[in-house]
């Protein structure tokens, strides 16, 4: 749906997923992807410019709730900034009073006479039996298209070829249906000019005084879509729009956010040429499709899996600030065991590569398995304190891992050396919220 639109903020938001802490140029390079997008989906350039202020302003300056990671902030945002995009809440018909008369009003071809005819379908499933009065005098097959339509659902049509009054039309349908609970009223598209059609729809309107009046818009024309509804609006009072043509459509995107702006809420839209390619339009459902919201979910638990962005990042915090413990170390083993060797993430890091501490370069991770034997022999209060561990303790680990005293020591010396390494790493100017995020990134 929308073409290429949904593929392209889905792309956008999975850069997202592995985002750890929340970094001022990750934000701006997914505004500026979010932009592109919308701008080739013919979202108006203000609209598009107003949401990417309003996204970069609440990424940047909104604290996440407590527990909930960077990526899934700024995906939230994303989101809610995009269902208000396009018209906040759901806005379901509902059939009060009898007969309740829906009036369709929009431009020949835009697919108003197929949308009656999927509207009928929703309403027969839903247990009502609509009927419909045709008043469109100038396309004739308007009336056989009709005739068809209904003659298959069996509901009750009124239509008078002959008849070229489309009020008396109106007004002959409404005394022929007035004990149906739903009467649906097909109208005109074109006319001698748009002047005489508005004037018609006018007209109509006062003769039928519409429950709701509906709008039929063709998604396809993207953001004219906004003066073609204002002009409606103008002479009848639109109640809600139907976009139809979504499927596939490059421009859908910019129908449905401008049409939103003229304040009749979008209640369903046409996503194919068959009777069932009609769906209700609820905002949020609708963006969370658009932006594969589920894919997402799935890629954040993966990388929430891999590892844990506040372990990280309290990790990294404490190598930098030269409180490193061997606990942190621990840690670090373990998020480095779904990594890859410390080699290759410190090679990763721009700049880094030729600085990289000699005790890390040389890690590799049959060392790294042994170390983690060794500290699992530890106490507690030895991995946050390794400044306790004299000659007995390092012989009971020893023993309780079944490692030599001398691996012990090794393995001492090598936490140690990188507590040292570290701070000096820390001290360049390479923060902790830095590296924390470059370890979510390489955990990916
Ligand atoms: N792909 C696609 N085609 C649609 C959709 N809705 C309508 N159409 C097609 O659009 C064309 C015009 O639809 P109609 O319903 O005949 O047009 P109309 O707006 O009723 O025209 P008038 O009766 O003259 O006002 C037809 O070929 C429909 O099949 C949709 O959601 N998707």
């Amino acid at each position: 749906m929308l073409g290429n639109l949904g593929r392209s903020l889905t792309d956008a938001m999975k850069k997202m997923a592995g985002m750890a802490v929340i970094d001022k140029k990750a934000v701006k390079e997914i505004v500026k992807d979010i932009q592109r997008a919308l701008i080739q989906g013919d979202v108006n350039i203000k609209l598009v410019f107003e949401l990417s202020k309003k996204i970069e302003d609440r990424a940047l300056n909104e604290k996440p709730d407590k527990g909930v990671t960077a990526s899934k902030h700024v995906i939230t945002i994303v989101y809610e900034e995009m269902v208000n995009l396009v018209g906040k809440e759901a806005h379901p018909l509902e059939i009060t009073g009898k007969p309740y008369k829906i009036m369709f009003l929009g431009l020949q071809g835009s697919g108003k006479t197929t949308t009656i005819g999927k509207l009928a379908r929703y309403l027969q499933k839903k247990g009502f039996n609509p009927a419909i009065v045709s008043t469109d005098t100038w396309r004739p097959a308007a009336y056989e298209q009709l005739k068809q339509l209904t003659e298959e659902l069996h509901i009750s049509l009124y239509g008078d070829p002959e008849n070229k009054d489309a009020v008396d039309l109106a007004k002959k349908g409404l005394e022929k249906f007035k004990n149906q609970k739903i009467i649906i009223f097909d109208t005109a598209g074109r006319h001698k000019d748009e002047q005489d059609l508005f004037d018609e729809m006018k007209e109509l309107s006062s003769v039928v005084n519409p429950n709701e009046a509906i709008l039929v818009i063709d998604g396809t024309i993207g953001q004219q879509a906004h003066d073609q509804a204002k002009a409606f609006a103008k002479t009848t009072d639109v109640g809600s729009i139907i976009v139809t043509k979504l499927d596939g459509s490059a421009k859908g995107g910019g129908a449905l956010s401008t049409v939103a702006e003229i304040g009749a809420p979008i209640k369903f839209i046409g996503t194919g040429e068959k009777i069932d390619n009609f769906e209700v339009f609820d905002p949020s459902r609708f963006i969370s499709r658009l932006l594969g919201m589920g894919d997402i979910q799935t890629l954040i638990e993966k990388a929430e899996e891999a590892v844990d962005e506040d372990v990280a990042e309290e990790t990294m915090k404490h190598m930098m600030s030269g409180k490193f413990t061997i606990k942190d170390m621990e840690n670090q083993f373990q998020m480095m065991g779904k990594m890859g060797p410390m080699k290759q993430i410190m090679n990763m890091i721009p700049g880094l590569g030729g600085k990289l501490p000699k005790e890390a370069s040389k890690m590799t991770e049959d060392k790294i398995n042994q170390y983690k034997i060794i500290i699992s022999s530890m106490k507690e209060e030895e991995k946050l304190n390794p400044k306790i561990i004299k000659h007995s303790r390092i012989h009971r680990i020893a023993k309780g891992s079944g490692r030599k005293p001398e691996e012990v020591k090794d393995l001492l010396k090598y936490y140690k050396g990188t507590k040292k390494a570290m701070k000096g790493l820390g001290k360049r100017g390479l923060g902790g919220g830095q590296m924390g995020r470059l370890m979510g990134q390489f955990m990916k």
